[in-house]
């Protein structure tokens, strides 16, 4: 098993050059169960979860000819409909694939993704809403069984909570349902943004995007003539190199981002002192006269994203005084916690909520990564401590940070891939 070793670094220079987000290329890929033709996808991630879509849609039939940062995917010709226990327990997106396959072939059994490392995340309400727009499901050993003989019909679904997966699904699969399908309390995420804009594109009409409300024409079953795209960058790689800067309190630029995505993330920089300064398509950070605390809370987009919240722990371990950071999103996400306190962080843990004393003296140690923003928080946390900080179980921080540790030697930071 690989893990990665850091030395405290106190240079830090360069420009980071952004790839593809892995959340919007999960549910674009799994969008082409509805197309009838080939799609070619640009700008896609390099990262493990990539990689283990595909094979499940290999596994239905799609041929998926894979560059390194680019697929292209021919689902025309589909055998299967069972997305299978092996890939769907490595990584809980394989749901995105439910919606699609149910709405092309009239069923389908995609295995239950069940809880991870952040909390239970159920998906009861991609259940619910597939229900009222007319498909038997049932569970049967350990499979979510879904069927809808007669296709897919139109609804009015207003979701209980706001899911990003949850929305990408029932918009996938109101794509081939008949008549037109209302979503209220619709994620709004950029992600499931690029999602419905391809659809559109597509020739699938969809109004309210980028809105709380969504309202989905569908095509009463035909497959789609879907168009080639390039992913949107990835907003949360984007963030945490941002936090890599201000960690070490010293200036960086990303390239290749979309600034526009990350409002929430640069005014909590921005709070915290440090400069941000924005082009179309880069972010620079620059140095903080002094680190202020800060105060956080986790919410759906626009708000602060709770995929950021493990970096900004540890980057609220440098400020000068008391931060405060609530998890609103995920029951079990401060599993961090406890290692950066192993390496000397003044963090007290009350229910859903942290608080960081700094600033603090962080020395290297040996720790455990337990989910993916969680392995980015202890990478950046073993940039400033003192000694050695071996990274482990970084097989989580693969699903989604392409080349992490190269991109980080670029601009200095000392940090390098062994095996265990
Ligand atoms: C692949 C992907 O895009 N993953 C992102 C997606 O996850 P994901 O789509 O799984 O997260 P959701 O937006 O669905 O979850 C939001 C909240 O709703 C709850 N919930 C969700 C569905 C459901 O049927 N029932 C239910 O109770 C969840 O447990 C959670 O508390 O959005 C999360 C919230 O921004 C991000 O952290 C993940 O990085
Ligand atoms: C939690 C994340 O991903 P997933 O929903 O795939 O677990 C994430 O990207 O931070």
């Amino acid at each position: 098993m690989d893990y990665l070793q850091l030395q405290s670094s106190s240079a830090i220079n360069g420009k980071i050059k952004i790839s593809g987000a892995k959340n919007a290329a999960l549910p674009l890929i799994a969008s082409t169960i509805l197309a009838k033709n080939n799609v070619n996808i640009s700008n896609l991630p390099n990262v493990a979860d990539i990689n283990t879509l595909l094979m499940l849609l290999s596994n239905l039939g799609a041929k998926c000819k894979k560059g390194l940062h680019s697929v292209e995917i021919d689902t025309s010709k589909l055998t299967q409909t069972k997305a299978t226990y092996d890939i769907v327990k490595t990584m809980r997106a394989s749901i995105l694939v439910l919606g699609p396959i149910l709405a092309r072939f009239g069923h389908c059994e995609v295995s239950l993704p069940g809880g991870c490392a952040i909390g239970q995340r159920p998906v009861d309400l991609h259940l619910k809403a597939l229900e009222q727009m007319g498909a038997k499901i049932e569970i049967k050993s350990g499979y979510i069984e879904a069927r809808a003989k007669e296709g897919l019909k139109a609804c009015e679904i207003i979701f209980d909570k706001i899911t990003v997966t949850g929305t990408a699904n029932i918009v996938m699969a109101a794509a081939l349902a008949h008549g037109t399908t209302t979503i209220t309390n619709a994620a709004r995420e950029p992600e499931v943004v690029q999602l419905c804009e391809i659809l559109n594109q597509s020739g699938i009409e969809i109004e309210g995007i980028g809105t709380a409300v969504l309202k989905i024409h569908g095509n009463g079953g035909e497959l789609i003539d879907m168009v080639d795209f390039s992913v949107i960058p990835d907003r949360i790689e984007a963030g945490t190199y941002l936090c890599a800067g201000a960690i070490l309190n010293k200036e960086l630029t990303i390239t290749n981002a979309e600034p526009k995505h990350l409002g929430a993330v640069l005014s909590k920089f921005e709070e915290m002192g440090f400069g941000i300064k924005t082009t179309d398509t880069t972010i620079t950070i620059t140095p903080a006269k002094e680190i202020k605390p800060t105060k956080i809370v986790t919410q759906e987009y626009p708000a602060f994203p709770t995929d950021m919240q493990a970096q900004f722990l540890a980057l609220a371990t440098q400020a000068n005084g008391v931060s405060i950071i609530e998890e609103r999103l995920f029951e079990n996400r401060f599993m961090h916690v406890s290692e950066l306190q192993r390496m000397g962080a003044d963090i007290t843990l009350n229910g859903h909520t942290a608080t960081i004393k700094g600033k603090s003296k962080l020395s290297g140690a040996d720790v455990m990564a337990t989910d993916l923003r969680a392995s980015s928080a202890l990478v950046l946390a073993g940039m400033i401590a003192k000694g050695t900080t071996n990274v482990h179980r970084i097989y989580h921080l693969d699903r989604g940070y392409e080349s992490l540790e190269k991109k980080l030697q670029d601009v200095g930071v000392d940090i390098k891939r062994l095996k265990e």
